[in-house]
C-alpha cells in the first residue's frame, strides 16, 4: 500500500473523522519507518486534542482474593487447581489488611478481581459470597472506590446462581462495586476465542454484560490481550465493537460509558506451554504494542478519550514511550500485581508516586493524580 494512502488515512482521522476498519487494517500492516512514524505522529495530535497534554495517573491497589479457578484460559499462568502448589484465597482478616494498607498509602481505588472459584459460595450462592467481600471492604472503608470483577466474574456468578446479568450487577451496585474492569475481553472474536478461552464468555456476552452495566449506571474500562495469535484484521474487529458498543451507550445516554481503553500485550515467558509455543517468544514485542496503542488513538478516541499502557507488560520505560503513541494515562500504582507478573512480566509489581511523576515529567509534559473515573485528585 503507497504512503499516499497511509496520508490521506491519517489526514481524514486529524479532520475529526472515523476510520473504516479497511483503513484500521492497512494502518497496523504498515512497515516502512516513515508511514509508522506517520501514525504516530497523528495518534499523538489526536491525543493533544482529545485528551490534553497532562498525563494522570491513579493511586490504587490490586487485590486478587485468589487464583484457584475452575477455567484454563490457554495464556493464564496465575490460575491454580485447589491444592496445587501456590493455589491461595484470601480470609476476610487479609482482605481488610490489604485494604487498610491501601488506603494508608493514599490509595482512592481498589481493583479487584479474581479467580472463577467454585467453593466461593456462601449459604451455598456465589453472590451472596461476592457480596461479602464488597460488603467487608466498603463497611470499613466507604469512601474507597471499589473496582471489581469482570465480565466474566459477572457470569460466573449469574450461571452458578441462575440469575439475570441485570440482577447480579445491580446487587453489586447497591452493596458498593463503583464500576467494573473491562477485562476478560482478551480479543473479542470467537475464533480467537475458541483458541485464548474456550470456556470463557463468547464475544455478544461480554459485549452484552458490559452494556447492561452501561445500562446500570456503572462505568467499565475496555482491554484488548494483544500480539499472540490474532491478526490485524482481528484486532481492528475488536477495536470496532468497542467504538460500536461506546456509541451506543452514548445515543441511548445510559447514565455510564467505557472509561479508557488499555492494552495488555501478552507476556508468555510462564504461560501454559502450548500458546507460549505457538506465539514463540516470552516478552511483548515493543515496536507492536505501540503501533497498536497508536491505531488504538486514532480509531477508538473520538468516543474512549483516556488510553492507557500497562507498565506491569511493557515496563515503565515502555509505558513512558507509549504516551508519545497516542496514551494519556500512566495507570496505577497497584501496589501488588500477580496476574502478569505470575506470566513473567518484567515491568514489576508496584510503582511509587514519584516515581510515575518523574517519568512522566521526562517527557517535558505536565502529570495528574486522578480518579478512576477520571477526575482530577
Ligand atoms: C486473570 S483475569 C482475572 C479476572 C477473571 N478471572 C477473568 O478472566 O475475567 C484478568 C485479565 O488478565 C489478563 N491476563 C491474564 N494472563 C495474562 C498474560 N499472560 N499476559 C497478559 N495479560 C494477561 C487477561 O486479559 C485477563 O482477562
Ligand atoms: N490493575 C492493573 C492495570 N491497570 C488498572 C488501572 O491502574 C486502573 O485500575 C484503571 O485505570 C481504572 O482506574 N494494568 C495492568 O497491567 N495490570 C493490573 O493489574
Ligand atoms: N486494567 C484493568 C484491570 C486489569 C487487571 C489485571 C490485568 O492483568 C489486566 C488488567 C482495568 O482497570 O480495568
Ligand atoms: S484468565 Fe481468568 S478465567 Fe481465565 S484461567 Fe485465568 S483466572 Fe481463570
Amino acid at each position: 500500500m503507497p504512503t499516499i494512502t497511509v496520508d490521506h488515512i491519517l489526514d481524514r482521522a486529524l479532520m475529526g473523522y472515523d476510520l473504516s476498519a479497511a483503513e484500521g487494517v492497512v494502518l497496523l500492516k504498515q512497515t516502512q519507518p516513515e508511514a509508522i512514524a506517520a501514525i504516530r505522529a497523528t495518534a499523538d495530535k489526536l491525543r493533544q486534542a482529545q485528551a490534553g497534554d497532562i498525563v494522570t495517573y491513579i493511586i490504587n491497589r490490586n487485590i486478587n482474593f485468589t487464583n484457584i479457578c475452575e477455567q484454563h484460559c490457554s495464556f493464564c499462568a496465575f490460575r491454580r487447581d485447589d491444592g496445587d502448589d501456590g493455589a491461595y484465597w484470601l480470609d476476610w482478616t487479609q482482605i481488610i489488611e490489604k485494604s487498610q494498607d491501601a488506603v494508608k498509602r493514599g490509595a482512592t481505588e481498589i481493583c479487584m478481581q479474581g479467580g472463577l472459584n467454585p467453593q466461593a459460595q456462601i449459604n451455598g450462592k456465589s453472590l451472596s459470597y461476592y457480596l461479602k467481600l464488597v460488603e467487608t471492604i466498603k463497611q470499613e472503608f466507604p469512601q474507597i472506590h471499589l473496582h471489581a470483577f469482570s465480565p466474566q466474574e459477572v457470569q460466573f456468578i449469574a450461571r452458578i446462581d441462575g440469575l439475570k446479568y441485570a440482577d447480579v450487577i445491580s446487587a453489586l451496585r447497591d452493596t458498593g462495586v463503583n464500576s467494573m474492569p473491562g477485562t476478560a475481553a482478551e480479543v473479542l472474536d470467537d475464533q480467537v476465542r475458541r483458541v485464548l478461552c474456550p470456556e470463557k464468555i463468547d464475544t455478544v456476552t461480554w459485549l452484552e454484560i458490559v452494556s447492561t452495566a452501561h445500562k446500570l449506571g456503572l462505568y467499565t474500562t475496555s482491554t484488548m490481550l494483544s500480539g499472540h495469535i490474532e491478526t490485524p484484521e482481528q484486532q481492528i474487529g475488536h477495536l470496532e465493537k468497542l467504538r460500536s458498543l461506546q456509541q451506543n451507550t452514548i445515543n441511548q445516554r445510559y447514565p455510564a460509558s467505557i472509561t479508557e481503553f488499555i492494552l495488555l500485550p501478552f507476556v508468555g515467558q510462564e504461560a501454559p506451554k502450548s500458546l507460549r509455543r505457538k506465539v514463540g517468544r516470552d516478552q511483548p514485542v515493543l515496536t507492536d504494542a505501540l503501533l497498536l496503542g497508536a491505531v488504538a488513538r486514532i480509531f477508538l478516541g473520538n468516543y474512549i478519550p483516556n488510553h492507557q499502557p500497562s507498565w506491569v507488560k511493557l515496563g515503565l520505560t515502555g509505558a513512558t514511550e507509549a504516551l508519545t503513541w497516542g496514551c494519556n494515562d500512566l495507570g496505577g500504582t497497584l501496589m501488588e500485581e500477580h496476574i502478569t507478573t505470575m506470566a513473567g512480566a518484567v515491568g514489576g509489581t508496584c510503582m511509587e508516586v514519584e516515581t510515575l511523576q518523574t517519568a512522566i515529567a521526562s517527557l517535558k509534559r505536565p502529570y495528574q493524580q486522578r480518579d478512576t473515573l477520571y477526575q482530577k485528585i
